[in-house]
């Protein structure tokens, strides 16, 4: 089973599709986190996110061991990410390691900006998961908080609005609930109902073979 799950940024995407594949028994790819590998290759080499011949060299030269990097979770990180998530050379360079990761059995959970449209369309269960931007801010202020990094509230909603525009607004595989995905907007829900209304979506799904709850 391959399940996608897309969303705008601290939607919770992430947590709710890493407790996913544990409850499912599904391996799981934060796809994010190989354009923040990108990003900060770039970065850490004295280069601009904005060079694509740079940012294309380092998707090609992208190892999986470069997404376990703590440095990757900065917002400086997070916003070069974005710079260079939309150009389509880089997209290109680390699409074939996605689909090969989701579709090794026994399946996979991949949480990103386009895996329901663009790297897994067959995938059995869409969810688009999504907050308001006021609530994604603050928990977004949160965790920077937590990791060390104090970044003010209005700071860091200005990033997440400006990135998701970005994300949205791209030519190649922008930000956007495919046709067929499930909206789950957690605004209102803490991480354990997000989690427990995701897993009455994958059920329902699994149980109608393939029919939209
Ligand atoms: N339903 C929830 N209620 C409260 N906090 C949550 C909820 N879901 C996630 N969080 C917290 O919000 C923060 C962002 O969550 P997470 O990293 O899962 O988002 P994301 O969408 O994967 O973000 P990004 O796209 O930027 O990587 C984390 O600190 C997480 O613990
Ligand atoms: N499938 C994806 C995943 C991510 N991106 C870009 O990377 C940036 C960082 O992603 P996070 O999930 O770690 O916040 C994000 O802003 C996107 O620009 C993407 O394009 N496609």
């Amino acid at each position: 089973m391959i399940i996608a799950v897309d969303g705008p940024a601290a939607s919770g995407k992430g947590t709710l599709a890493r407790r996913l594949a544990a409850h499912y028994g599904l391996a799981y790819l934060d796809t994010g986190s190989l354009y923040r590998a990108v990003a900060l290759a770039v970065l850490r080499a004295g280069g601009d996110p904005a060079d694509e011949a740079a940012a294309v060299a380092a998707a090609h030269a992208l190892d999986m061991a470069d997404t376990e990097d703590p440095a990757l979770r900065g917002s400086d990180v997070g916003r070069a990410a974005s710079v260079v998530a939309a150009m389509p050379a880089v997209r290109e360079a680390i699409l074939d390691r996605q689909r090969r990761f989701a579709h090794t059995p026994p399946g996979a959970v991949l949480d990103g900006r386009d895996i329901a449209t663009v790297v897994c369309p067959d995938a059995e269960v869409k969810l688009f998961v999504t907050a308001s931007d006021e609530v994604r801010a603050m928990r977004r202020c949160k965790e920077l908080e937590a990791a060390g990094e104090a970044v003010g509230y209005d700071a860091v909603l200005r990033d997440l609005v400006e990135r998701d525009a970005r994300d949205r607004n791209r030519t190649h595989a922008p930000l956007r609930q495919a046709d067929d995905a499930y909206l789950l907007d957690t605004s209102n829900l803490d991480i354990e109902a997000a989690f427990r209304a995701a897993v009455g979506i994958v059920d329902s799904y699994r149980e109608t073979g393939g029919v939209r709850p």
